[in-house]
């Protein structure tokens, strides 16, 4: 199949061309005139333990209305106690940070197809007039085995591709633990948004790498947005920062705190919570000195389930706020790079 011509963001500072105009922020009226690399106050957001999540003694009760405070003011938890090793995923970093430094000639035999989101490029190009993020990703389903396409799977570095399987099967019962913690956090029967998630769930995965940037004040690394998802569960980088959440229209920046997996509501559980959990918009900036990495991972819900707020989040007090939704992911991928939210297409 054809590939597409694209110069990643690497490749871009590689050729010492200068910045393009393609990448150059016009005044977004979200950020009140702030330069985009302006200082923002850090969010207060807690860590929460997900063992004690599922527990039934009092701790355990209190863990949870920590995390319905959280995710109902935020939309984010960090979460420790995963169950995933500090040494696993200090392997998953350097496994990334090796495949974006390998040369250009490698990382292109993984180079995404025309219309296929998997694989490896840059921001993806919708429309010619279409800004452009400063990043470069990897972008694999992994989740479940009939959708995985294995020729964007890097051969290199080596054991990235065992890894990974690997890492998918280690995050299943966090993401169950997390789903059923969100059931009992808001009081419902602890299966229910298993059950909507759907035995063919999606997992995908979002290796982003953003290059050091020369115009951090006017280019934005990724574009304010929500994520897709059901959740979210992020690897951010363990050094540099630069990932903030939009709150009562003020960017705040997430702390890094090595270790624990920082987890974010998506569009689909908003959905699902009837908006008692919000999707919160974030976005990356960008900065001189340092490259950063993330790894994100999306929680999708099977496309041909049909989503829509739980009943027994529905009442007189609190009416339903969502429509029944299909395809969501389809919606998302066209709104999302116009720069709309597409959950604004899912309100009743
Ligand atoms: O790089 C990050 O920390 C966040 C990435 C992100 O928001 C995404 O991949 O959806
Ligand atoms: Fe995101």
């Amino acid at each position: 199949m054809e590939k597409p011509k694209f110069k990643t963001v690497q490749e871009l500072v590689a050729s010492g061309e200068g910045l393009p105009e393609r990448y150059i922020q016009t005044p977004i009226d979200d950020n009140e005139g702030q330069p985009l690399n302006g200082s923002v106050p850090e969010m207060d957001i807690p860590a929460i333990d997900l063992n004690l999540l599922l527990s039934s003694c009092e701790a355990g009760r209190e863990e949870l209305s920590k995390l319905h405070l959280a995710l109902s003011k935020w939309g984010v938890v960090q979460v420790m106690n995963h169950g995933i090793t500090e040494v696993f995923l200090d392997k998953i970093y350097k496994l990334t940070k090796e495949f974006f430094a390998l040369p250009t000639e490698e990382k292109q035999k993984y180079a995404r197809d025309i219309g296929n989101v998997q694989g490896y490029g840059n921001d993806m190009i919708l429309s010619d007039d279409q800004i452009l993020d400063w990043i470069d990703r990897l972008f694999l389903t992994t989740y479940p085995e009939d959708q995985q396409q294995l020729k964007f799977w890097p051969q290199v570095p080596m054991g990235f591709k065992e890894t990974l399987h690997e890492y998918t099967m280690m995050q299943q019962p966090v993401i169950e633990h997390f789903f059923k913690a969100m059931a009992r956090s808001l009081e419902l029967e602890e299966n229910c948004f298993l059950e909507m998630h759907g035995q063919n769930a999606r997992i995908d995965k979002r290796f982003n790498m953003y290059p050091p940037c020369p115009r951090p004040d006017k280019v934005i690394g990724a574009k304010p947005h929500g994520d897709g998802s059901a959740f979210t569960l992020l690897l951010p980088d363990k050094d540099v920062e630069g990932l903030q959440f939009l709150k009562d229209r003020k960017w705040y920046e997430a702390p890094i705190v090595p270790h624990t997996i920082l987890i974010n509501v998506g569009d689909l559980m908003e959905i699902m919570s009837n908006g008692i959990y919000k999707s919160p918009v974030h976005r990356v900036v960008t900065n001189r000195e340092s490259e950063r990495i993330s790894v994100a991972t999306f929680c999708i819900l099977c496309p041909e389930k049909e989503i829509q707020p739980i009943e027994g989040l529905v009442s007189e007090a609190r009416q339903r706020l969502y429509k029944t939704v299909k395809k969501y992911v389809e919606l998302y991928f066209d709104s999302y790079q116009q720069g709309r939210r597409p959950i604004e297409a899912a309100l009743i």
